[in-house]
């Protein structure tokens, strides 16, 4: 069976590996994509896809109702991506959804929308499979080491902060950890921010620097001893093989999933 893909974002760091991973994988078909720049001009910037005549829309709405998808994927930004994805589900298109920064309220919008419609929709803040077992193996230690903080380090052209790993990994690790505060009842910032955000006593801090690509440490404190968990994503090919595992599996999914842990066998 082939399966007929929409990718949304597709001049970005994301987009461009996705295009490279749908157009390369035998079952799967790249029929259009979404982009907010698509003049004359900027069909330039696609070089792959003039080559294959993939069409590219500005218009979700005309995309949706020109060509037959079976799965959406969005990695663009967050207001964007809650459009898009509203709409997708709305036409019984499945969703695959990289991108990072929806809200609590979002999610659950979508989660509503998805269910009620009975179109499948995966939400996945990270596409690895070794993050998603660092936040897995976070969620254990939790349990036995209540004191802990996260550094979470990407590149300096990403929006949001925290990551949408990060926010994550906080939410299992409070499934898990007994609620504390940390550290001293009376410490103080002599520099605002210098303990970062903090979630039920929780500190998420995050560097943003060239260099970087996506990498998170998970540090938990206890008596006489650290036990420090560590992810690194090198290179944006660590994400593709979990954009290919969920656009096959949204392909049988009926409802929203937050997080690919809930669908892998871990
Ligand atoms: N789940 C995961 O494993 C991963 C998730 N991500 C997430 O994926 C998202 C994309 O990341 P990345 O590729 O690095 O970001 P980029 O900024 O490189 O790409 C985003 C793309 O979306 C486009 N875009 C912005 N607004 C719209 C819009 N309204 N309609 C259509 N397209 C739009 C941008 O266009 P323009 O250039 O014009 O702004 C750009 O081409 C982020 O949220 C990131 O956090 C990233 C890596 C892994
Ligand atoms: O923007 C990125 O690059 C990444 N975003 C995701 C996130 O916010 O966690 C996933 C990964 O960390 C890369």
């Amino acid at each position: 069976m082939t399966i007929n893909v929409v990718i949304a974002g597709p001049r970005g760091r994301m987009g461009t590996e996705a295009v490279k991973m749908v157009t390369n994988e035998p079952s799967f078909n790249l029929v259009a994509c979404i982009d907010r720049k698509n003049d004359g001009e900027k069909m330039r910037e696609y070089p792959n896809l003039s080559q294959q005549n993939i069409p590219v829309f500005e218009s979700p709405e005309e995309c949706f109702h020109t060509k037959k998808a079976d799965v959406f994927i969005d990695l663009t930004v967050p207001e964007a991506c809650f459009d898009h994805a509203t709409l997708a589900i709305q036409n019984n298109i499945r969703t695959v959804i990289g991108t990072s920064g929806l809200t609590a309220s979002q999610i659950e919008e979508l989660t509503i929308l998805s269910n009620n419609n009975q179109t499948g929709c995966i939400i996945a803040p990270n596409f690895a499979i070794g993050a998603v077992l660092m936040m897995q193996f976070s969620k254990m230690a939790a349990k036995y080491f209540p004191d802990v903080e996260i550094i979470e380090k990407h590149h300096d052209q990403k929006l949001d902060a925290p990551s949408g790993t990060a926010v994550k990994t906080v939410e299992l690790i409070k499934e898990t950890r007994t609620a504390k505060s940390q550290g001293r009842p009376d410490e103080e910032e002599t520099m605002p921010g210098a303990r970062g955000a903090e979630e039920e006593g929780i500190h998420v801090h995050s560097v943003r620097l060239p260099g970087h690509v996506a990498h998170q440490e998970v540090i938990f404190g206890s008596s006489g001893q650290t036990l420090t968990i560590k992810h690194d994503s090198i290179d944006r090919q660590s994400f593709m093989s979990g954009v290919k595992f969920a656009v096959e599996k949204v392909m049988d999914m009926n409802k929203l999933v937050y997080g690919l842990e809930n669908i892998l066998d871990i």
